[in-house]
């Protein structure tokens, strides 16, 4: 089923937390909603459930008007980061619960609904603990769980909170991964909350940046990573260098300011065209990668630079790369913005 938002508003007191949001999520697509705590993530997500109730606006489910329909009639699946399951109940139990507490002219017969229950715990690939308490299962096995409840009502959307929030990194990874299999077989329309750049690349078909209540950019994954829409984006969707001015002019044209990954600057022995010159301050290896830090010699600012460990060793040996040593940076790739005044037609004539 296909989400559409029209023109929404919600305000908290004076805290404008939806401004003006338009967001079309296909049928069938995994769409991610990212953006630093306090964007408002969580409040369109509720808007969306029937949680929340908007001050202006429409939100479509499959082209019709879902604003007034009540939470329980809206078809929704939902996963917090803290869904508690029902502690005094099986496993089973828990996943057959939304099956069980439908009025008796709906509800499906006792062998259907065993058949659906061990269905999804072959799903979620947990069928072998549906006799347990969800105090015996690991965190990372209670929101699989979470998952196949929320999925027995086979709901037309399925809304995830952060799901993997209080998960450490490693169960998060592999959670992530599957999910996003998860949902190829599926093909439910989901939207997912996370504050997590890395989770949002990793398994959406499509990622919101969320910023002070507004879409600041809304694309495939790499779009949005490659052709930043705003400074903001840019910069909530990894690290990177800020020059103002031109990277190789320090303080030159006030105003502009050009952005550059740490992999996207080369670390050369010799200056040339266009290259900075930095002496090297300290050198960090994590894993496949080390980042180093260089100081610029015009103005001391710092520049972060990241190779993997193996360039960093050939550097070592072919320029003499060493904490003090001088090298020059030549950016491979520089985003800059255009100031407001270059984007009014009116003016550039
Ligand atoms: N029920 C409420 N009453 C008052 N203010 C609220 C309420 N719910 C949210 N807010 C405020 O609205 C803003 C947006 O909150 P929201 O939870 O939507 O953001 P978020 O992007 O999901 O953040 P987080 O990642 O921290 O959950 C915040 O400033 C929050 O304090």
């Amino acid at each position: 089923m296909s989400i559409e938002v029209r023109n929404l508003n919600k305000r908290f007191g004076q805290t404008v937390v939806c401004d003006n949001l338009n967001l079309d999520i296909p049928a069938g697509e995994l769409v991610a909603l990212l953006g630093p705590s306090g964007s408002g993530k969580t409040t369109l997500l509720r808007i969306i459930a029937g949680l929340e109730v908007p001050d202006s606006g429409t939100v479509l489910f499959h082209g019709e008007d879902a604003t007034n329909t009540d939470v329980r009639d809206r078809q929704v699946g939902f996963v917090f980061q803290h869904y508690a399951l029902f502690a005094h109940m099986t496993i089973f139990e828990n996943v057959a619960f939304g099956l069980r507490v439908r009025p008796k002219a709906t509800r499906p017969p006792e062998a259907q609904i065993k058949a659906k229950v061990m269905e999804l715990l072959k799903l979620v690939q947990l069928d072998w603990i549906a006799d347990r308490y969800p105090h015996q299962l690991s965190g990372g096995q209670r929101q699989r769980i979470a998952l196949a409840r929320a999925l027995a009502v086979e709901p037309k959307v399925l809304l995830l909170d952060e799901p993997f929030g209080a998960l450490d990194a490693k169960v998060r990874k592999e959670l992530r991964r599957w999910l996003r299999r998860l949902h190829d077989e599926m093909h439910v329309t989901s939207v997912f909350v996370t504050h997590d750049q890395e989770e949002a690349m990793e398994v959406a078909d499509r990622i919101v940046v969320m910023n002070h209540g507004r879409i600041e950019q809304d694309g495939p994954p790499d779009e949005v990573y490659d052709h930043p829409a705003t400074p903001f984006v840019l910069q909530f969707l990894g690290d990177v260098n800020l020059f103002h001015g031109r990277y190789d002019r320090a303080g030159a044209g006030q105003g502009e300011v050009s952005y550059v990954r740490p992999h996207e600057l080369q670390i050369l022995g010799q200056p040339r065209e266009g290259s900075i010159a930095v002496t090297l301050s300290q050198a960090l290896t994590v894993g496949p990668n080390t980042r180093l830090e260089f100081k610029r010699v015009d103005d001391s600012s710092y520049v972060d630079v990241e190779v993997p460990r193996t360039e960093y060793t050939a550097l070592r040996e072919s320029i003499g790369l060493q904490a003090g040593a001088t090298a020059h940076l030549l950016p491979r790739r520089v985003t800059r913005f255009d100031s407001e005044v270059m984007h009014d037609p009116a003016a550039a004539i």
